[in-house]
């Protein structure tokens, strides 16, 4: 472990642990976490908050193992997701990942479940992802994600709907159209513009993978990756021209009005006004999605300060199902991760009160005491009050322990007052104090 702490990058603590004799590591793997209670309370208060978004848009939530045939995953278009797979070889001689993504996951459910599903399909769920990095780079080895998926909607009906599913968010979180904006396309435009130029179908995919790196290579690398697929130069500048554009006018005099992917946008943006989110979206040709199924519209949400990667991001893709065998449903989906947006909250100090919030603390003020004091949490408990029974302590400690965790009241269990049947209550915010029968605390 000396070994890798040299290579710990910054925001790592050295595992000490490791270098003591016999003492386990107790940091996670590498590239994973852990959550203690402070940092699962914000965790679960993001995935309520997900949870509440897929409610109000009728999502129906699902749910997958994290281990996958690697088979679900093998694509040839040179994604970076497909080229980080956490694969390996089980006891049963069997080749699993555990999966870098869910849509493939969803798309087979969908397989499986076959006629006996009515479409549209309107699924949800929000599972961990794995990728294996080499820790050169000291990022994440796992993240989670909220997915949001339609299965069975050919028009962009179904891309204004996960929209709206975005944007409900964000403004749950306390985020405005100020604060973030998303940049909707799609591969049509750039389907067009290979057709323009007589491209075989089959570069398609590669050049979307290619092109997603736009703003992340140079323009020379992007313009060297494309040719070396074989594209002439007046091609590769062609696609890198129509790409840089930001408006929807410019692109239907470069590319005619009846292209279909003129007329898909303009529908969605006139969708856009008519659900309020206009102004969170805009236009921007250069956006292609890294995953190479995408066939149509596809989104990707940013922070306009431009100091974060995407927020979340997707679109649609209508002929999965067909690649692993099946007859193709048209589909769009999207993931949010559950990272960026934690960084954009602390940049907008949006992170919510992560303090705990206990009803009442009952403390036996003797240790003759501990079984009435059992009874009277038991019955609150019953009553559904949240009881933190504390015992073995002094009382300075309790009264400290009752601010920690916001409790309400105070319940102590003494020898006078059990006598007459009475425990002393003490109503933590104002400070009062009663005498209260044990059998009538509610
Ligand atoms: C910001 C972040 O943690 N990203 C992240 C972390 N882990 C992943 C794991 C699989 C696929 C994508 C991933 C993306």
């Amino acid at each position: 472990s000396s070994a890798s702490s040299s290579t710990l990058t910054h925001g790592e603590e050295a595992s000490t642990q490791g270098d003591a004799d016999g003492v386990v590591d107790v940091n996670p793997p590498r590239g994973t976490r852990d959550f203690p209670p402070e940092d699962m309370r914000l965790r679960t208060w993001l995935f309520d908050q997900f949870r509440e978004v897929s409610r109000l848009m009728a999502f129906e939530e699902v749910d997958f193992p994290v281990l996958e045939s690697e088979a679900l995953f093998i694509r040839k278009a040179g994604e970076e997701i497909t080229q980080q797979l956490y694969n390996f070889e089980d006891k049963g001689g069997r080749r699993v990942v555990l999966r870098p993504e869910i849509t493939p996951s969803l798309a087979r459910l969908v397989i499986k479940q076959g006629k006996s599903v009515s479409l549209p399909l309107k699924w949800f769920t929000i599972g961990q992802c794995w990728r294996y990095e080499r820790m050169t780079r000291g990022r994440r080895r796992e993240h989670y994600q909220w997915n949001m998926d339609i299965f069975g909607v050919p028009k962009v009906r179904a891309e204004a709907e996960l929209l709206q599913a975005i944007v409900l968010l964000f403004q749950r979180l306390g985020i405005t159209s100020s604060d973030v904006g998303i940049r909707v396309s799609s591969r049509k435009v750039l389907q067009a513009v290979l057709n323009m130029y007589s491209i075989p179908e089959h570069l398609f995919t590669e050049v979307c993978v290619i092109v997603d790196k736009l703003g992340k290579l140079t323009r020379e690398e992007i313009e060297k990756e494309l040719m070396s697929t074989g594209l002439s130069s007046e091609a590769v500048q062609g696609i890198i021209e129509v790409l840089s554009l930001k408006s929807l006018s410019k692109l239907e005099e470069v590319l005619g009005s009846d292209v279909e992917a003129v007329a898909d946008l303009k529908k969605l943006f006139s969708f856009a006004e008519q659900y309020g989110y206009a102004d969170w979206i805009c236009f921007d040709a250069s956006v292609v999605r890294g995953l190479a199924y995408y066939t149509g519209i596809v989104f990707e949400a940013f922070d306009r300060e431009g100091k974060l990667r995407a927020i979340c991001g997707g679109g649609r893709y209508d002929r999965l199902l067909s690649t692993f065998g099946s007859e193709d449903i048209p589909a769009c989906g999207f993931g949010f991760g559950d990272a960026v947006i934690v960084e954009l909250l602390k940049e907008k100090a949006l992170l919510p009160d992560m303090s705990r919030q206990i009803d009442d603390i009952i403390f036996p003020l003797d240790e003759v005491l501990e079984g009435p004091a059992s009874s009277i949490a038991s019955s609150l408990r019953k009553k559904g009050r949240a009881v933190d029974l504390v015992e073995d302590k002094r009382l300075k400690w309790v009264f400290k322990h009752a601010e920690r965790i916001n409790a309400s009241w105070l319940i102590l269990v003494g020898n006078s007052e059990w006598e007459r049947g009475m425990v002393r209550v003490k109503i933590l915010s104002t400070r009062e104090e009663f005498e209260v029968k044990a059998d009538e605390l509610e």
